[in-house]
């Protein structure tokens, strides 16, 4: 996951909303005259359809890439451990902004070695289960989660899987992702989108915070098989997941060259 802006973007496909307008001038689908949420939901599907046919490729090339990483605060920030503090401090100020009402048992997406689990959740939540891809990185959280000041109990269960397959079977009070989301494919980022959904507690809140690009484009990483997306398409994925988004907020205080990056916080859209 490139935290910065690299030289020319090694591939581009098109967004949702290119995907979606130029559905407009085609003519009208069943589905198409069901609605803007049907077409949502058709243009994820046109604009999924050649990543999804790469998908063994494309999780295997990460899992591969990540193995690689150091299981190190700057190995989870590509060599930038030194903005970790700005990014605990962001996130902070947006979760006082949100007011989560629960304090029992929060998730952390794409954890890593833990770094948000323990700097960000554990201080504000009595238990916080993990996911994470790399067993080496879920094994170094265990430790990196677990010191003596960490009040016995504050890590529950690490789930060493992708979350392309992962299904919540708690509720939880707040589900964290972060840095992650660009591992997913298209149709596996709204399909997580809608499995988070069911996992959440009343009046509990799903935070994304993630890289996002300044151009309408979605940019292609190979070398850790990641892709950054327009703002606007992780709204549109969202919502086709059933979800409102309450609050959305860009981070500051990063260095000048790294993407924007963004937090978004919603809710299920029949909730409270
Ligand atoms: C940039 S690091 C961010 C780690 C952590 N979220 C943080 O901010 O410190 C990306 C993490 O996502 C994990 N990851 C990559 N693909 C994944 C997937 N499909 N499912 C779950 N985790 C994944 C990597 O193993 C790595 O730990």
């Amino acid at each position: 996951m490139p935290l910065t802006e690299g030289p020319a973007p090694e591939k581009c496909v098109n967004t949702l909303k290119d995907e979606m307008d130029s559905s407009e001038d085609k003519e009208c689908t069943q589905e198409h005259r069901n609605g803007p949420e049907a077409k949502v939901a058709d243009a994820v599907a046109i604009s999924s359809a050649a990543s999804n046919a790469q998908e063994p490729k494309f999780y295997g090339k990460a899992q591969k890439y990540w193995s690689g990483v150091p299981a190190t605060v700057n190995g989870m920030l590509g060599g930038m451990g030194y903005i970790s503090a700005t990014d605990i401090q962001g996130s902070n100020n947006f979760l006082r902004e949100i007011r989560v009402p629960g304090n029992k048992l929060a998730l952390d997406c794409g954890a890593g070695i833990g770094r948000i689990t323990r700097h960000l959740l554990i201080p504000r939540f009595h238990c916080v289960d993990l996911v994470e891809q790399d067993p080496a990185f879920a094994n170094k959280a265990r430790e990196y989660c677990t010191t003596e000041n960490t009040p016995v109990g504050s890590l529950g269960e690490i789930y060493n899987v992708g979350l392309q397959k992962f299904t919540p079977t708690k509720k939880y009070d707040l589900i964290w992702s972060q840095w992650v989301l660009g591992h997913l494919t298209e149709l596996d980022l709204i399909d997580f989108f809608r499995r988070i959904r069911q996992g959440l507690a009343p009046g509990a809140f799903f935070v994304l915070k993630e890289n996002v690009t300044k151009s309408k484009e979605i940019i292609v990483d190979d070398e850790d098989s990641s892709v950054t997306r327009p703002l606007e398409h992780y709204d549109i994925s969202l919502k086709a997941a059933g979800f409102r988004i309450v609050r959305k907020v860009r981070q500051q205080n990063f260095p000048k060259d790294l993407y924007p990056v963004y937090m978004i916080a919603c809710k299920p859209l029949s909730s409270a």
